[in-house]
């Protein structure tokens, strides 16, 4: 597949949950346009996306709801469910775990991880929140794919090294840290301070 920029994929995401709305709706087709005003983009941007992955829709018909889901479903990898572990059971772990829109888009928490023996033992939906020590097997054994880390900062790095080496391929940080990881493995950080600023900067701007 063609190197596909992070801003494309995000757009990718975007043009999904349109699509999922579009076909729940009942729609057969959808046009550029619609998906470039989800995507926050214009029409010509969203043919560009598209054509990256091959020739869809026809000129003044649109594109097909059911093809294109399938297709960008394809894409994203979202034809089959991820394995996911949860390192730090604490405020933002515990939310996350109980958002389970994750599950329904395919990202099954199969394991939570946690140091404070206080937590270690306790149970967070139907899981048993388990000792760090645990971690680096639990996560060969249990073929966790992605890490969610949910740990204080001075705690991340040692808790990403760990991840790694037990054959974690990417990762999703919370922690406000910068994290290094090895080539080959991917890196997300989400920081809602960051949209803050953004939001900040917007009404700054006015
Ligand atoms: N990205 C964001 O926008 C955002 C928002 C809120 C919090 N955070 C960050 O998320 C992290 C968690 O925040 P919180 O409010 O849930 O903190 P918290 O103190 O409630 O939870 C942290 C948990 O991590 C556990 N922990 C510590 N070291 C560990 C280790 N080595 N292995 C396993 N578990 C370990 C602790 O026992 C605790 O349960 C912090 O780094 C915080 O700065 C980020």
């Amino acid at each position: 597949m063609k190197k596909i920029s992070e801003s494309a994929v995000r757009r990718l995401s975007l043009y999904l949950r349109l699509l999922q709305e579009a076909d729940a709706a009942g729609a057969e087709t959808i046009s550029s346009g619609q998906l470039a005003e989800r995507g926050g983009t214009t029409s010509a941007q969203v043919r560009k996306d598209l054509s990256l992955f091959g020739s869809f829709g026809k000129r003044g018909l649109g594109y097909s709801v059911h093809e294109l889901l399938g297709r960008i479903r394809d894409i994203l990898g979202l034809q089959r469910h991820w394995r996911v572990a949860l390192i730090g059971a604490g405020k933002l772990g515990s939310a996350l775990f109980s958002y389970r829109d994750f599950e329904a888009r395919g990202f099954e928490i199969k394991a939570v991880f946690d140091r404070d023996p206080e937590k270690v033992g306790t149970a967070l939906g139907g899981l048993t929140v388990r000792a760090d020590e645990e971690m680096d097997r639990a996560l060969r054994e249990e073929a966790v794919e992605i890490a969610i880390v949910a740990v204080p900062g001075e705690a991340a790095q040692h808790v990403v090294d760990r991840v790694v080496k037990a054959g974690v391929g990417a990762v999703l940080n919370f922690a406000p840290v910068r994290l290094k990881v090895p080539r080959g493995v991917t890196l997300r950080n989400v920081d809602v301070t960051l949209e803050l600023e953004g939001l900040s900067f917007a009404l700054n701007s006015r």
